[in-house]
């Protein structure tokens, strides 16, 4: 086994796992925890939804899983893949290189221009090679982002709201592809999002951030395609709108 490297900002990268494991880790901005000694363990394939109030961390843990954030604190360590993707709300793409390039840009491999209509082919655009950006959808955008990361089979995937900006039909494709893709490429998932039903259509697990803890953690027992009227779904929402502050308990 390799040994982790670790960061002075306590970032270790393994390449050997596709778990994570935080431990204790703490991000205060003027003195306020955002994150407040946030432990955790996610097993190598877990599909874990991140969901929590708007302001309650959700992004800050996000961008430090993905080593974006040089200044979480004090004794916490996170560990994470060295090979991880991040996905945004936008696909961020390069407006001036070309679909295919946007894909390949800085990646190793024999044949990356291969692997990029393969990876563009898998997410429904094959034949946009040459396409820029701008003359894509939104949806079509966020295609191609998705297409971008798993060309570098990243063990862990992180996804902060990446279906946020896309209309509710889009939204329902998009998960199907993310489903598919997962299924056959089995990275480690973190998909932060504010839409409770995304969680339940996409998760095995489903963590709720709130005051600087995790507020809830627990596996949902569902096989897919999954049902929105399917009992054990209707209580893990019940559950979660609770947690969320959004119900009353009964
Ligand atoms: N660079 C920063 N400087 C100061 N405060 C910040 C910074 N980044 C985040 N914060 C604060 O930390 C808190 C958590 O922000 P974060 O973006 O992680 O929340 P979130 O749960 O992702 O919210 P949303 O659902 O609205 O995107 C917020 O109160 C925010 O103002």
């Amino acid at each position: 086994m390799t040994m982790p490297s670790v960061s002075d900002s306590g970032l270790a990268t393994d390449a050997a796992e596709g778990s994570v494991v935080l431990e204790r880790v703490t991000r205060a901005f003027q003195g306020r925890r955002v994150l407040n000694e946030i432990s955790l363990h996610i097993a190598a394939g877990e599909f874990v939804a991140l969901l929590g109030m708007s302001g309650s961390g959700k992004s800050t843990l996000l961008r430090a899983l993905a080593g974006l954030d040089e200044e979480v604190e004090g004794e916490g360590l996170i560990r994470v893949p060295t090979a991880r993707s991040v996905l945004f709300q936008d696909s961020r793409l390069l407006p001036w290189e070309s679909v295919l390039d946007n894909i390949t840009l800085g990646l190793d491999g024999p044949d990356p221009a291969q692997a990029g209509r393969q990876a563009l082919a898998s997410v429904g655009l094959a034949g946009r090679e040459s396409a820029w950006p701008g003359q894509l959808s939104g949806g079509e955008q966020q295609r191609v982002a998705l297409a971008r990361s798993l060309v570098r089979r990243p063990q862990l995937l992180l996804a902060d709201e990446p279906f946020g900006a896309l209309d509710a039909l889009t939204r329902l494709k998009m998960h199907a592809l993310l489903r598919a893709l997962v299924g056959r490429l089995r990275p480690t998932v973190i998909l932060v999002t504010h839409d409770v039903d995304e969680a339940l259509a996409l998760a095995s697990r489903v963590l709720v951030l709130g005051n600087g803890r995790i507020a809830d953690d627990f596996r949902l027992d569902l096989d897919h395609p999954r049902h929105s009227d399917d009992p054990r779904l209707v209580g893990y929402r019940q559950r979660l709108l609770i947690t969320l502050g959004v119900t009353e308990s009964a």
